[in-house]
């Protein structure tokens, strides 16, 4: 029989770790002084002093053997909301997340901060300061947001103080910076294929896009904070910049700080977004002879032309939560870092 090792406060492992925001939260864990696991399908990079334990998180044994004598699990795998593939959606995080659960009791893990998202509220409409209190979006943006919605769920459900088993979910929006495989990349793919000229709607809509390392800054605080008498257990949060921004000025500032023009023609957004609608239905209706991927999808009509922003009050009060990056640091750091994505003079 294998010994169990007494787990250490100090020591977690991080699931996703691999990924855009895990390898952050991993590289300031270990400033911190946490010794640190990654659990992850991939592994990206090497850190000394940092363990990779390569597996697939539905895999119970495989993630039993990395949760040895850890106290704290953070789980921010998930795959990539643009792979579009809803088996794939259910299985890593829904059916994956009842197993990670189920491996954190099993190796007597006493903490989870599960990285859930703000759009697990949003049905495409104006969310203006929205709360943590707003319900479970009926009519989700897209399969994997509904997935986020049942993940979250399952790890609250899971928090039980007498088991000695604490979670919290950190919901992030828009996250953004240096080596974000997502946000920047799109927009200035659609940059170069002369896609960005048009602003939809009136372009006064607010938004929270949020500097990946304030993301981090939430989920640590989360995880020393969560204690068996603290109000985090059981508990959903925002965290973003609390500095709202018109979602057309964040791409403008990116695209111009790349050397791309900002796009500067206004469409009405409902004709835009039944366009989307239009297209989409089209490529449902080809897809079994013809694969396209359009950029205008409803979605993204969506996210570009309402209000979607969140207030993080809960998280400032019950955390002492404080951005530690302004928008206007964020965005300089992050276009300075995409050097190779600049438009040739
Ligand atoms: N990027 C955003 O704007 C944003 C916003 C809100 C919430 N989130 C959430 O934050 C988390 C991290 O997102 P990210 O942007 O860093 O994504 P990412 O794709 O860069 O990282 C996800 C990681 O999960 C790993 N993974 C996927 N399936 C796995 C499996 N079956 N087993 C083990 N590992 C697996 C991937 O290999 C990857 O390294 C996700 O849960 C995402 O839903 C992201
Ligand atoms: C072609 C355009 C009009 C704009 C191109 C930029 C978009 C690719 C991004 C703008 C807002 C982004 C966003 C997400 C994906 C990329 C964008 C649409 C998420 C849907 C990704 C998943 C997260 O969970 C969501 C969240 O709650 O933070 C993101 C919301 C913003």
């Amino acid at each position: 029989m294998a010994t169990r090792i007494r787990p250490s406060s100090k020591r977690c492992a991080v699931i996703g770790g691999s990924g855009f925001l895990g390898r952050y939260l991993v590289e300031q864990l270990v400033d911190r002084g946490y010794s640190v696991s990654v659990f992850d399908i991939r592994q990206g990079y090497e850190i000394p002093g940092v363990t990779f334990h390569q597996g697939d998180l539905c895999d119970k044994q495989a993630l039993l053997a990395a949760l040895q004598g850890v106290s704290l699990v953070f789980h921010c795998a998930s795959p990539a909301p643009s792979c579009d593939d809803r088996s794939l959606f259910h299985r890593v995080n829904v059916d994956g997340t009842q197993t990670v659960l189920k491996a954190c009791q099993e190796a007597g893990v006493q903490k989870m901060v599960l990285t859930s998202s703000a759009s697990v509220v949003y049905e495409g409409t104006d969310i203006k300061d929205g709360k943590e209190d707003l319900p479970y979006a009926k009519k989700p943006i897209d399969y994997y947001t509904e997935t986020k919605i049942q993940q979250e769920r399952l790890v609250l459900e899971a928090c039980d103080t007498e088991k000695g088993f604490l979670t919290v979910a950190i919901r992030p929006h828009g996250i953004f910076g240096p080596r974000d495989p997502q946000l920047v990349p799109i927009l200035v793919d659609t940059a170069r294929r002369g896609k960005m000229k048009f602003i939809i709607g009136d372009g006064k809509n607010l938004v929270d896009f949020t500097f990946v390392e304030n993301v981090v800054h939430g989920h640590i605080l989360a995880a020393e904070r969560l204690r068996p008498e603290s109000p985090l257990c059981g508990k959903a949060y925002h965290i973003t910049n609390d500095e709202p921004v018109y979602f057309w000025d964040f791409m403008s500032q990116v695209l111009v700080g790349l050397g791309y023009d900002p796009p500067k023609y206004r469409l009405p957004y409902q004709l835009v977004y039944v366009l989307a609608m239009v297209l989409w239905l089209l490529v449902l209706f080809l897809r079994p002879v013809l694969q396209l991927r359009p950029t205008f999808t409803p979605m993204r009509v969506a996210l570009a032309g309402t209000h979607h922003f969140y207030s993080c009050a809960r998280a400032k009060q019950d955390m002492g939560y404080q951005p530690l990056v302004s928008l206007k640091d964020g965005i300089a750091r992050t276009v300075e870092s995409y050097a190779h994505l600049r438009k040739a003079a």
